[in-house]
């Protein structure tokens, strides 16, 4: 994310680096311009986690202060936001202003470039979010733009653009999905009791936080361990709302017959093991609808580097601490939610949300950084991204 050009954070000026002489380099935005953008995530919020590999996008266009047409990018392989809004304003489109929350495009992919759409509708002005990480993009609609004198102006609202899509933005750059570690656990630090019971550490309204979270991310990843103690369900309970795929990493596959995940048909599944690990129970799973995909060795990096591949932007690991840790030491984990409830559970080897890391000097702890700490019902909610040298 840091690779990408940036403006001042909540800038009254949008900048752009790619104005050139012609055009000024500083322009007033009003409250009405920030209203329109927040407006475009909005919209594009609409398509939450059902764009993959392709961002989540808004447009909305405007005519003498009046929206005359919207639009969003709902799925890969439809149309993009911009096309939607400009059917939606029709002839109407000619000489009006669109505010879009990512760069128009500018190549020919699954659909044409929707730069030569605003150009052929005739639209006057473009206020544009963020530039579009893509190399296909990266710049290249926004100077096609100008090179049709049409007005374009870069970042407003850029934070907000870039947090709606921090996963498409980690998949560009680092071509691997973006991670996010959540766990809940107590106010002394533990996920679970010593004898290994963790169902309800936290509130109704936090796991109401937890299967939005769920609804955002293409695939939800636990291990072994939390199939065998937790047996979840791993779905969103949300109506109409996007289930991820639910991922088991399985080296042994000794797991239960009857979880609740391989009987529950709402999301798909996915098991990771290992080459030739308990054929038996590979079929019974197979038999079950489930996929099961062998990776030797099965890491968090092999599994990461598999889900790129199959075109996911974010994933979110629910794991136990163990497998956190590895994802974490393997830069698996971007970005951590953690649920704190205000109990004491106590216990010497109660589990805890993070293994070992290897770590022997507080000074080499993992600073979170951009933290943001919400109470949500009883529990508390601390949320930030890894230190960026992590990434
Ligand atoms: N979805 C979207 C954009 N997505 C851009 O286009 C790429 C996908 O192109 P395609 O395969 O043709 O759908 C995607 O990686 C991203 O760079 N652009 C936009 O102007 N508006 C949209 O709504
Ligand atoms: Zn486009």
């Amino acid at each position: 994310m840091d690779n990408l050009p940036m403006v001042e954070p909540d800038a009254f000026i949008a900048e752009s680096e790619f104005q050139d002489d012609s055009h000024p380099k500083q322009t007033l935005l009003s409250d009405f311009d920030h209203a329109m953008m927040r407006r475009c995530i909005e919209l594009a919020r609409r398509a939450l986690g059902r764009t993959s590999p392709n961002p989540m996008v808004g447009a909305v266009i405007v005519k003498d202060g009046e929206i005359i047409g919207e639009g969003f990018h709902p799925r890969a392989g439809e149309p993009h936001a911009e096309v939607f809004a400009l059917k939606a304003a029709g002839e109407n489109a000619r000489g009006a202003t669109i505010y879009v929350s990512l760069e128009p495009c500018n190549h020919y992919g699954r659909t044409p470039p929707c730069s030569e759409a605003l150009v052929a509708a005739g639209i006057a002005k473009v206020v544009v979010g963020m530039v579009d990480p893509n190399p296909l993009v990266a710049g290249g609609g926004i100077a096609r733009l100008r090179a049709a004198g049409i007005e374009v102006l870069v970042g407003v609202e850029e934070q907000a653009c870039k947090k709606l899509n921090e996963g498409f933005i980690h998949r560009i750059l680092h071509h691997r999905p973006f991670g996010i570690l959540k766990y809940a656990m107590t106010l002394d630090g533990k996920i679970a009791t010593t004898t290994g019971h963790s169902a309800w550490v936290t509130n109704k309204d936090a796991r109401g936080e937890v299967h939005q979270l769920r609804a955002a991310c293409d695939a939800v990843i636990v291990g072994g361990n939390t199939i065998r103690l937790d047996n979840p369900y791993l779905t969103s309970h949300r109506e109409g709302a996007h289930n991820p795929l639910r991922v088991v990493m399985s080296r042994s596959l000794d797991l239960p017959q009857n979880a609740r995940i391989w009987q529950t048909a709402e999301a798909p599944t996915l098991v990771f093991t290992e080459k030739g690990a308990n054929p038996d129970f590979q079929e019974l799973l197979r038999n079950l609808g489930v996929e099961v995909v062998e990776l030797t060795p099965l890491t968090p990096d092999q599994v990461m580097a598999y889900l790129y591949k199959r075109g996911f932007c974010s994933v979110l690991w629910e794991c136990g601490g163990v497998l956190a840790a590895s994802a974490i030491a393997q830069k698996a984990v971007q970005k951590v939610f953690a649920f704190i409830a205000p109990k004491i559970v106590g216990g010497v080897h109660a589990p805890t949300p993070v293994g070992d890391l290897g770590l022997t000097s507080m000074t080499e702890a993992l600073s979170l950084e951009r933290v943001e700490i919400r109470v949500v019902g009883s529990d508390c909610l601390v949320e930030g991204y890894l230190p960026s040298h992590q990434l």
